[in-house]
């Protein structure tokens, strides 16, 4: 199976793989010369026929030569070849992963996907192009020089027949343990990248609460094991080679033990015996070499396994051509959801809710009753176990996700920033043609005025996940960015957290205009932006029930009543 799928995986690359074995073949073929011309340069010596060997040594530097020219443009041909198909497979890995659902992504390590991404898409370049590549050659050079000691010698007929069985027994004992071994070191690796990557993750919680000790032991410790399961793996793989040079070496002492009656004549004929000799020594190279490619083969489908384990995982359904939305009103509804992440009952049993387009809805609720969730749903980051939710009408599962998505500008409660300018991070859900609207999303964001204040203004770079920025000016980017893609839906969960109050009430008089004819669902306790809501949901036991104003929507808000109407929100107690 895993045999198959590396050659299915190989096919794509057969012009580079075969034109590396081609030069690999021509290498081993000039190379399968040089014994005979050896044998024959040394015989002469001994005989002391000069003339004779003045045209041998000439040979004798042309095969060199070509064995060099073609061992180059083999290694030449290898390191491009290499460095194409690493670069294919971490594209396709990369584009795998951003493809496969949420439910995969939450429940896998950043860390081990990286590192699959990374050191194991090289892992199998190198043994494609290096080693598989060079089989071909590694044959032929094993092939040729035991044709011509059976030349020499037909007694080895019957010899060479013998040995193979006991390589091959050695080798399955060896390898057997590697793969075991080879396995192990991957997936410790795997947990240093892990490791690594969550604690520069957490490098601000490690400073705060001091723990830089704990964290670097944490550290050394995942590194030492590594250590130690590579170093295993190494040995069991180094051990291959010398153990079948071993072999081979004995062999080739066997063979001339064998055939030391026909050779007894060599004095008569020196040229024969050094050529005998010299080709049993090359017959040891692609043998220990053949042999280390078995080695290597057990280590490359320990990648190649866990690589199909995740390229075999569907990706999220609703990429296509059809089901693309067109004319958008922005209206959608929810119709008996229920939910359940995997491993734990709810958090959606039984909502429904209807949004009419240019509605104005808050979700409200207590911490982890499901109002991201629903979000969520609503752009089918999830597939729901029961009900539907339909866009304007149409049942989401029916439409091109992407298309769906682009409906809808998410601001999510944390911002998502990457390390860009602010320029870029405002630009990066924006499909349109003309050029973006920057001035007015950021007017809008209330973003403006600090962001002509950054050195560099737009094109100030911002750091990972937009460190140099503080959170309320990270979240105004994002809300900024979301306007900026100028969809028919606009989805605020939590987006003016961490807003001061001023900044909020001028973002909501804002919005007062610029939002008219746009859905908005926001998720938020503050008062001012409830202020913005035709309607306010809260989300309870699984469920969705309007709150009509009343005591019951002064009792939810966090605020004296008085302070609900200075934002306009009528509470229905006065
Ligand atoms: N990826 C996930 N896998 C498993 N459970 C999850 C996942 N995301 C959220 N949950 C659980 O689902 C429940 C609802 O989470 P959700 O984020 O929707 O809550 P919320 O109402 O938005 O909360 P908050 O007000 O704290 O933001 C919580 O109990 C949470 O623990």
């Amino acid at each position: 199976m895993t045999l198959r799928n590396l050659i299915k995986r190989a096919a794509r690359y057969r012009g580079q793989l075969f034109a590396i074995s081609v030069l690999a073949l021509l290498s081993s073929v000039s190379m399968l010369a040089i014994p005979a011309l050896a044998g024959m340069l040394l015989g002469d010596a001994i005989t002391g026929s000069v003339m004779q060997g003045g045209v041998i040594a000439a040979l004798l530097v042309g095969a060199l030569l070509l064995t060099t020219v073609f061992t180059l443009a083999s290694n030449v041909v290898t390191a491009t070849s290499s460095a194409r198909i690493l670069a294919d497979f971490r594209c396709e890995v990369f584009d795998h992963l951003s493809h496969l659902p949420l439910e995969f992504h939450d429940n896998s390590r950043q860390g081990d996907l990286i590192a699959l991404a990374t050191y194991e898409a090289s892992r199998l370049s190198g043994f494609l192009t290096s080693t598989l590549a060079n089989v071909p050659a590694m044959l032929a050079t094993s092939l040729g020089a035991t044709i011509a000691l059976f030349l020499i010698d037909p007694m080895l007929a019957f010899v060479v027949p013998v040995l193979v069985p006991v390589f091959y027994l050695a080798l399955k004992l060896l390898s057997l343990r590697l793969r075991k071994l080879a396995m192990r070191a991957r997936e410790a690796e795997a947990e240093v990248y892990a490791v690594a990557e969550s604690h520069l993750q957490m490098l601000m919680a490690t400073k705060t609460f001091a723990t830089e000790q704990e964290q670097a032991a944490r550290y050394a410790e995942v590194v030492e094991e590594s250590r130690r399961r590579a170093l295993a793996a190494q040995h069991a793989s180094a051990a291959i080679g010398p153990i079948s040079g071993l072999i081979a070496g004995c062999a080739a002492i066997f063979i001339i033990a064998a055939a030391g009656t026909q050779l007894s004549g060599a004095q008569e004929n020196p040229a024969e015996l050094f050529a005998f000799l010299f080709y049993a020594a090359l017959l040891t190279r692609p043998i220990g070499s053949l042999s280390s490619v078995y080695g290597q083969w057990q280590v490359a489908k320990g990648t190649l396994t866990r690589l199909e384990q995740v390229l075999q995982l569907p990706e999220e359904s609703g990429y296509g051509e059809s089901g693309m939305i067109t004319e958008p009103r922005g209206a959608i509804a929810f119709e008996n959801v229920r939910f359940s992440y995997p491993g734990r009952n709810g958090p959606i049993r039984d909502a429904s809710l209807t949004i009419a387009p240019g509605e104005v809805l808050a979700l409200i609720g207590e911490n982890g009753c499901g109002k991201t969730t629903l979000l969520k749903l609503m752009l089918r980051l999830y597939d729901l176990e029961s009900g539907r939710i339909t866009f304007d009408g149409r049942d989401i599962t029916t439409l091109d996700v992407r298309s769906l998505r682009r409906q809808v500008g998410y601001v999510p409660q944390r911002a998502l920033l990457f390390n860009g300018t602010v320029r870029e991070n405002l630009a990066f859900g924006y499909h349109g043609s003309e050029a973006p609207d920057f001035e007015r999303a950021l007017s809008l964001a209330q973003a403006s005025a600090f962001v002509s204040a950054l050195p560099d203004g737009l094109e100030t770079v911002i750091g990972d996940n937009g460190v140099r920025l503080s959170g309320g000016q990270r979240q105004r980017i994002a809300l900024a960015r979301a306007i900026i893609a100028d969809p028919p839906v606009l989805v605020f969960d939590e987006a003016t957290s961490m807003w001061d109050l001023e900044g909020e009430a001028a973002f909501v008089e804002s919005c007062r205009d610029a939002l008219v004819g746009r859905t908005v669902l926001f998720i938020t306790h503050r008062p001012a932006s409830l202020a913005l809501a035709d309607r306010i949901v809260t989300v309870e036991g699984g469920e969705c029930r309007e709150i009509r104003p009343g005591p019951e929507l002064a009792e939810i808000l966090p605020i004296p009543v008085d302070d609900n109407s200075q934002y306009g929100i009528s509470t229905g107690s006065k």
